[in-house]
């Protein structure tokens, strides 16, 4: 059994409203998940919850052995959980530079290796927040996330709003992060063919239950199951 993430028989919401229904998953260290649905079935709810940031009615969060169900989001946090939010949140104020900075622990994450993962960062580097595109905010928000030294990256619909080139940069940004620096990524993504080729294993959630989980690439290559799951196996197919 995997003593990196479990979640167990999770039942979570907002207050009394319940959205996710004793939910479990396992997650090994390197085997990123894609975290698919249609719209509403709880997917940002997950992450919140592994974040600590909904009302935990049942069920428990296990990492790296820790039972973390009841531990507030900054001390997740400082656990090597790292958060990149839909809203991606940088400081507009701030320079790329000092985006990054503020938020740096003295890790192995450098400002150089960020740029060497992002290098448009580099050549934004004295621009304001602000100032970025969409594309090059979610790679600020990234970048910031892995100042804090995750083990684990939350990413919530990354991809949200970006044009086709800049999802492609980004996508295989993510995949070398995971590859060459020993991340695991947790991705909740509208794309499902993306978010499949980004990880090792998914689940599909409906109305805040496991309605499938699997291996991506065997996902992937069933059109039919992810037209009955999702109901786009066929344009999933062409595209
Ligand atoms: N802060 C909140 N307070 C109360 N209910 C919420 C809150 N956030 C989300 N919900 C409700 O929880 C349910 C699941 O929402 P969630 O955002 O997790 O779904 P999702 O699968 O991520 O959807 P989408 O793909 O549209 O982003 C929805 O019914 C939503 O209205």
């Amino acid at each position: 059994m995997s003593d990196f993430l479990q979640i167990e028989n999770l039942t979570a919401g907002y207050n009394d409203a319940v959205v996710l229904s004793d939910l479990s998953v396992a997650i090994e260290r390197g085997q990123s998940l894609a975290i698919l649905g249609r719209n509403g079935v709880g997917k940002t709810t997950l992450l919140e919850t592994l974040m600590g940031n909904t009302t935990v009615k049942r069920g428990r969060i296990r990492w790296l052995g820790e039972d973390i169900t009841r531990l507030r989001p900054a001390d997740r946090a400082r656990r090597g959980i790292g958060w990149v939010p839909q809203e991606r949140e940088v400081f507009p104020s701030l320079t790329v530079r000092e985006n990054l900075e503020v938020i740096a622990r003295g890790t192995h994450w450098t400002l150089e290796r960020v740029y060497g993962l992002f290098p448009r960062l580099r050549e934004r580097a004295g621009n304001y927040g602000g100032q970025l595109s969409g594309g090059e905010q979610q790679m600020l928000a990234i970048g910031r996330a892995l100042m804090t030294n995750p083990q684990l990256l939350l990413l919530d619909e990354p991809m949200e709003g970006l044009a086709p080139i800049i999802v492609e940069e980004l996508s295989e940004a993510v995949r070398r992060m995971c590859a060459d620096e020993g991340l695991t990524a947790i991705i909740v993504e509208q794309h499902p063919v993306l978010a499949l080729s980004m990880s090792q294993h998914a689940i599909v959630l409906e109305r805040g239950v496991v309605a499938y989980a699997g291996g991506s690439a065997e996902l992937a290559a069933d059109t039919q199951l992810l037209d009955q799951l999702l109901g786009v196996g066929k344009r999933a197919a062409v595209s």
